[in-house]
């Protein structure tokens, strides 16, 4: 297949030689100094988009009119998510997106949950969530952090929301970072040097802690998943997330 990579960062790199290990080209690759334009995505087939959460939307909308299938990683748009729904629906077009499209990650999605359901009716647990990531990160807390946290709160009634003292992006109103009270899930967002990505699910009581964590050793797996996702999504119409591509559902 032909892709456009959108965003030729950590990740960009890292797809292109995933795309050219399976057999595949490279057609254009739009940067912030070079963005999308029709002459870069003449002769491709998908779009693979890990590039800032302040360019993607247009990116999205872009490449919909342009009626080119898309595979979008980039974290740190949820609030428009109905937004890009609708989009999808009125173009007819195709897309698929996750906060993470590692395997693994997408496995740790399952257990999460299923832990989420085993934990609830014990109420001297305290839930938490703990992210740790590189410093270059622009957003927090994590895309996967929130996944995570949505997929607990679903599953454990005594819970409605999350909160998160570092949220920057999106939940970055002094009100959000204050909104601890009783039925909101923490998120700590840790930023260290060089980290490619850890998330940690910790049950705490005065007794012991049960905890979950992945740790990303490279970006391999994000890289791989994303790829699979493009070779999937050419030639179906919607909006899916990696639970399609991999029948997790
Ligand atoms: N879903 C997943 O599995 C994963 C998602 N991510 C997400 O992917 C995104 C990118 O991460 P990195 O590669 O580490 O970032 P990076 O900072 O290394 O690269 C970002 C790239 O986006 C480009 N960019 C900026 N404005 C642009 C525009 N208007 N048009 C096109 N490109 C533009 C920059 O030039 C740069 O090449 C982040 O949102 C991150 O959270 C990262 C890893 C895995
Ligand atoms: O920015 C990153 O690096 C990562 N971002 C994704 C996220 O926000 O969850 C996925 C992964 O954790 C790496």
């Amino acid at each position: 297949m032909k892709v456009v990579l959108v965003g030729y960062g950590k990740m960009g790199k890292e797809i292109e030689k995933i795309l050219i290990s399976r057999g595949h080209e490279v057609v254009g690759k739009a940067t912030d100094a070079q963005p999308l334009n029709t002459e870069m995505i003449k002769e491709a087939d998908v779009a693979i988009d890990f590039s800032t959460p302040d360019s993607v939307i247009n990116n999205i909308e872009f490449l919909l009119k342009e009626n080119i299938p898309s595979v979008i990683g980039t974290t740190g748009w949820n609030k428009s998510y109905e937004q890009v729904k609708l989009w999808v629906d009125d173009q007819n077009g195709a897309l698929v997106h996750a906060s993470n499209f590692s395997v693994g990650v997408n496995l740790f999605f399952k257990l999460n949950e299923q832990l989420a359901q085993l934990m609830a009716p014990y109420k001297e647990y305290s839930p938490g969530i703990t992210e740790i990531h590189h410093t270059e990160k622009l957003d927090a807390p994590s895309g996967t952090a929130i996944t995570l946290a949505e997929g607990i709160i679903e599953n454990y009634s005594a819970l409605s929301d999350w909160y998160c003292p570092e949220s920057k992006t999106e939940n970055d109103t002094e009100s959000d970072k204050k909104s601890k009270n009783g039925n909101n899930l923490k998120i700590n967002a840790v930023r260290e040097p060089d980290v490619k990505g850890t998330h940690l699910i910790e049950y705490k009581s005065n007794i012991d802690t049960l905890s979950i964590q992945h740790e990303a050793h490279n970006r391999t797996g994000f890289a791989l998943g994303a790829v699979i996702a493009a070779e999937w999504i050419i030639n179906k119409k919607g909006i899916f997330t990696m639970k399609d591509v991999l029948q997790l559902s």
